[in-house]
């Protein structure tokens, strides 16, 4: 199966992930099989504990599936080294994390630029004009010397955004990253994140309990008790928080 050509940006077959004492598991991921499409924003909801956060985390490489096969791209996760693991999800992988993950002694700048140090190259002309215009849209080019303490938290998050898009990664993995946001910046972070996905191919795999986020997504995958219970296209925010009312009902 590792032969076989991947288009997607992330493959997951058969994934699950089990915690705790093997007498009296907690299965928070159960024979999940999902593509994240290139081209593609999806967001990832269900009630909590649904296995949202686990899912992120063992597409990323961040946490081992107990069984089960990923790939990001054509490239087999399950059983690499911690090292090819790093340098994958380095290359591979922008994060947007709700709690924005800055270094804190690094300006907003060099935060944004961190992952171009550490993979060891400067961005191309074609990067800085990319970052140039992230930086622009989302308000934060008079901001580029502050250290994130300096700075408010949806600033903050502005900057993690642009951290993650500036190397357009094959697949960018956000946690609620607009959570901390006002509705006019959550408004441009959601539309630069659909431009990602549209117009520079990327996949997009967003976690949020917001219909209103969810509403720019192109699929909108729901988990339930650890498994995929639904894929719907096409909804709009009053739709969405309909069929989670209903899935809260069931599962409650
Ligand atoms: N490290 C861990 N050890 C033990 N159990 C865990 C661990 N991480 C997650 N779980 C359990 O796995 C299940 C899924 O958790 P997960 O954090 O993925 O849910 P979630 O859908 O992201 O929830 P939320 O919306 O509240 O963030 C939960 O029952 C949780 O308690």
């Amino acid at each position: 199966m590792n032969t076989i050509e991947r288009t997607a940006a992330v493959t997951l077959r058969n994934v699950s992930r089990t915690y705790g004492d093997p007498a009296n598991p907690i299965h928070a991921l159960r024979d999940v099989s999902v593509d994240i499409n290139r081209r593609e924003f999806t967001a990832v909801m269900g009630p909590s504990g649904s296995g949202k956060s686990t899912l992120m985390n063992v597409m990323a490489g961040l946490d081992e599936a107990s069984a089960g096969q990923i790939w990001l791209g054509a490239n087999p996760i399950v059983g690499l080294g911690d090292t090819a693991r790093t340098i994958l999800r380095r290359t591979m992988i922008g994060f947007v994390f709700q709690s924005f993950n800055l270094v804190p002694t690094l300006t907003a700048d060099e935060n944004i630029r961190l992952p171009f140090i550490l993979a060891g190259h400067r961005p191309t002309a074609e990067q800085e004009s990319w970052i140039t215009h992230l930086v622009t849209s989302l308000g934060l080019r008079d901001r580029l010397g502050h250290l994130p303490s300096e700075l408010s938290g949806g600033q903050q998050q502005r900057v993690a955004i642009v951290r993650a898009l500036a190397g357009r990664p094959t697949i960018i993995l956000a946690d609620e990253p607009t959570g901390a946001l006002d509705t006019r910046t959550s408004r441009e972070v959601l539309t630069l994140l659909t431009t990602a996905a549209r117009e520079y191919g990327q996949g997009i795999a967003m976690v949020t309990h917001d219909p209103v986020a969810a509403s720019y997504a192109d699929r909108i995958l729901v988990l339930a008790d650890g498994a995929i219970v639904g894929e719907y296209r096409g909804l709009d925010p009053r739709q969405i928080s309909d069929l989670l009312i209903t899935l809260q009902g069931a599962t409650a």
